[in-house]
């Protein structure tokens, strides 16, 4: 396929997402199926064109002057893949499987228009709603905020140290552009992909099959490592998930101690069991009954809530999330968020620590949460952030924010991860 023909399918998975309110990789394996015809690199630039559209929303649309799937399917492609209105036009041409070249109007629109003057919201590529949340998160930078998480994503990787070293792993990737992560330790990075190219499929690698890493932002990377467990120590993994916490937090633990993996979704719990054998963890416990928890109150060194939240600090990757978060889901989030940490609480041991983590960029869901916890509870103290983080990751001052009241925030323009808070209370005895 060329160019045009891929821009027109893309339209179509767009129209199909607006319509029938999909998630963006349903629409695109229902394309695949319906279209076999369709190659490998056909299908990723396909792919590519859609989530550059839905990532840019709202600045693609400004460009064409409309938010029409075709309006943000050429506005992707100006944006994020170099071209201009002649060579997209050049491209189409001829073409019969393109879509209708731009018109003379949308031509207008697009020779008449500066992203530099479009209005905050449109230039952070986020929903109104949501602007004020960003700003009150980030103060002056929130459209750069806001816009970083409308990137394109790098492919993050987590050495998993019970199997691998950094060096190991990067020898085995060699080819794939892997290189060190900037701030973890463990971390490996392969840089976000240009135009229609697709990041390598680590996960069909041996050195992946043995166990010798794992798919894991730096952001999340960071955030397990600054929980601080060590050998010996017993963790509960409150909202465990598919365990991308507890297999970073039970390679720190050199596989000495006790993790309990608990989450109230079986289902989503899954996984865990087969990423625990691959990876060789040999100190995790699931534990899918509320019931079996009861034996860990008061016992535990740290517990781990890595909260259920609007994931708005993974919007690079997720950009269909973006659109379709209401103010109602984050009040509902909000209120998991503190009924967990009051049900967690409890199996901190005194002088234990209880962390709380999100993905999200929300005030709401981090400082404030974390404010109304201690409201209800003085027992539990924030450690100090500062020290925690220089004694973790000595000399990257400058890829975090470390809050007044005591929390560490990381985020796509400032530290060039996925957005994340983390907080740490110690119990008082
Ligand atoms: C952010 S995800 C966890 C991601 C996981 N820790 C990881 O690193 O891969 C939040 C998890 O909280 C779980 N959850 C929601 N409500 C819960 C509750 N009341 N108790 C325990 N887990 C809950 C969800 O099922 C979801 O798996």
């Amino acid at each position: 396929m060329r160019l045009g023909g891929r821009l027109a399918a893309a339209i179509e998975v767009l129209e199909d997402i607006g319509r029938r309110h999909r998630p963006v990789a349903d629409a695109l394996k229902d394309w695949g199926l319906s279209h076999r015809f369709a190659g490998g690199g056909d299908r990723a630039a396909i792919g590519n064109i859609v989530y550059d559209a839905l990532r840019h929303k709202r600045s693609a649309g400004w460009l064409l002057g409309e938010d029409t799937p075709r309006a943000i399917g050429f506005g992707a492609l100006l944006l994020e893949w170099g071209q201009t209105a002649q060579s997209l036009n050049d491209a189409l041409d001829g073409d019969k499987f393109a879509p209708p070249l731009l018109t003379a109007a949308e031509l207008q629109a697009i020779a008449g228009r500066r992203l530099a003057d479009a209005p905050d919201a449109v230039r952070a590529d986020v929903p109104d709603w949501c602007a004020p949340l960003f700003e009150q998160a980030f103060g002056a930078s929130w459209v750069d905020e806001g816009a970083a998480l409308a990137t394109r994503p790098p492919l993050d990787l987590r050495v998993n140290t019970l199997q691998a070293n950094r060096d190991k792993v990067l020898a085995e990737l060699s080819g794939t552009g892997a290189k060190p992560a900037a701030i973890a330790p463990h971390g490996i990075r392969i840089p976000p992909i240009d135009g229609d190219g697709r990041h390598p499929n680590v996960q069909a690698e041996p050195a992946f099959q043995k166990g010798w890493f794992e798919v894991q932002d730096e952001g999340s990377q960071v955030a397990a490592a600054l929980a601080g467990a060590e050998a010996g120590m017993q963790v509960l993994d409150f909202c465990a998930g598919a365990g991308g916490k507890t297999l970073a937090l039970s390679a720190a633990m050199d596989n000495r101690g006790q993790i309990f993996a608990h989450d109230a979704e079986k289902a989503r719990l899954a996984p865990i069991f087969d990423r625990i054998r691959r990876s060789e963890n040999r100190n995790v416990q699931v534990v899918t009954k509320p019931s079996e928890l009861a034996p860990l109150s008061n016992h535990m060194d740290i517990v781990l809530v890595d909260a259920p939240c609007t994931g708005s600090g993974t919007w690079r990757r997720r950009p269909d999330a973006k659109w379709r978060l209401t103010q109602r889901q984050l009040d509902a989030r909000k209120g998991e968020q503190s009924a967990i940490l009051d049900a967690a609480k409890a199996y901190v041991k005194p002088g234990g620590l209880l962390v709380y983590i999100t993905c999200s960029v929300f005030d709401e869901e981090n400082g404030e949460q974390i404010a109304a916890f201690r409201e209800r509870n003085s027992g539990f103290v924030p450690v100090d952030h500062r020290q925690l983080w220089d004694s973790r990751f000595p000399g990257h001052d400058a890829a975090v924010r470390i809050g007044a009241a005591g929390d560490i925030s990381l985020s796509p323009a400032l530290s060039g991860t996925d957005g994340f808070y983390f907080c740490a209370m110690r119990r008082a005895n």
